[in-house]
């Protein structure tokens, strides 16, 4: 019989993508300038001590073309938190020069495929630890959101438990070949956003997205059931990386 899997939930996450009007940020003065960007190095500085006391995670990428100029994805324990945060930003100098282009909400999340049973998995620390990351500072990110498909025959949500269990180890299988070169953070969405998970993947070398995404098609996991939103693929930027960025 089809069932629902038990999930394990952690941090929520909000990606949010901005482009930057370089018309407006041409037309601040130099003083202008100098205020919005110690506005957003301060948030940065704050992003940053919070992460240092295990209350939350961000990182934060350049994207690479026309979608967006840079995206922040925060991990915090509260919906208000991730609310608070954009609405910091959103009062700063420095938004005034960027476009929301996109953003998607979501929390991270475990499926309970592979658990152990008998135990309790929120007394696992390495299960405490991927439900509420530090992301890792790698090189290159990858995000899109993705879908489950409900149609006739490749209807994910009437298999069997056993059946989705099969398709989750074959999928596990291909993941763990990745091992040292690709790390996901898996966040669902159903009820929260537009897709049901967010998908984020971080490497050293951005080979490595194409590569996996590539070999996941022909599994079956992904052939038959995985439905794709759009791809944002970045770099990772800091506080000088952004001072390079935005010096005229
Ligand atoms: C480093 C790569 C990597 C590894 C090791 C990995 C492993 C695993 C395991 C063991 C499990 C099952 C956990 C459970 O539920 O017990 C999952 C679960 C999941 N994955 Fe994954 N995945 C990876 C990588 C990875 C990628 C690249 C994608 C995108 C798929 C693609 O085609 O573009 C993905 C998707 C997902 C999703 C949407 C889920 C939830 C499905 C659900 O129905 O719940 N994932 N994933």
């Amino acid at each position: 019989m089809s069932e629902a899997m038990q999930t394990l939930e952690g941090w929520y996450v909000l990606n949010d993508f901005r482009a930057i009007d370089w018309t407006a940020w041409k037309s601040l003065s130099k003083q202008e300038r100098g205020r919005a960007e110690d506005e957003l190095y301060s948030l940065l500085a704050q992003y940053q001590a919070t992460e240092d006391q295990r209350e939350g995670s961000t990182a934060f990428y350049s994207i690479v073309g026309q979608k967006a100029d840079f995206m922040f994805m925060h991990l915090r324990e509260t919906l208000e938190e991730l609310n608070e945060l954009e609405t910091a930003f959103n009062k700063t100098l420095f938004a005034q020069v960027t476009i929301p282009t996109f953003s998607y909400v979501s929390v991270v999340e475990l499926g309970s495929y592979m658990a152990k049973p008998g135990t309790d998995p929120m007394e696992d620390p390495d299960i405490v630890a991927r439900l509420k990351p530090t992301l890792p500072k790698a090189r290159h990110v990858c995000f899109y959101p993705m879908n489950k498909r409900r149609e006739g025959n490749d209807n994910w949500y009437m298999l069997s438990v056993d059946e989705r269990r099969g398709f989750m180890r074959a999928h596990g299988m291909i993941g763990r070949s990745y091992a040292g070169k690709i790390k996901q953070i898996i966040a669902g969405s159903i009820g929260l956003d537009d897709w049901e998970w967010g998908v984020t993947l971080f490497a050293e070398d951005a080979l490595q997205f194409k590569k996996i995404v590539h070999e996941m098609r022909f599994d079956e996991t992904s052939a038959r059931f995985g439905e794709f939103g759009e791809f944002y693929v970045g770099n990772l930027l800091n506080r000088d990386k952004m001072e390079t960025m935005l010096k005229l």
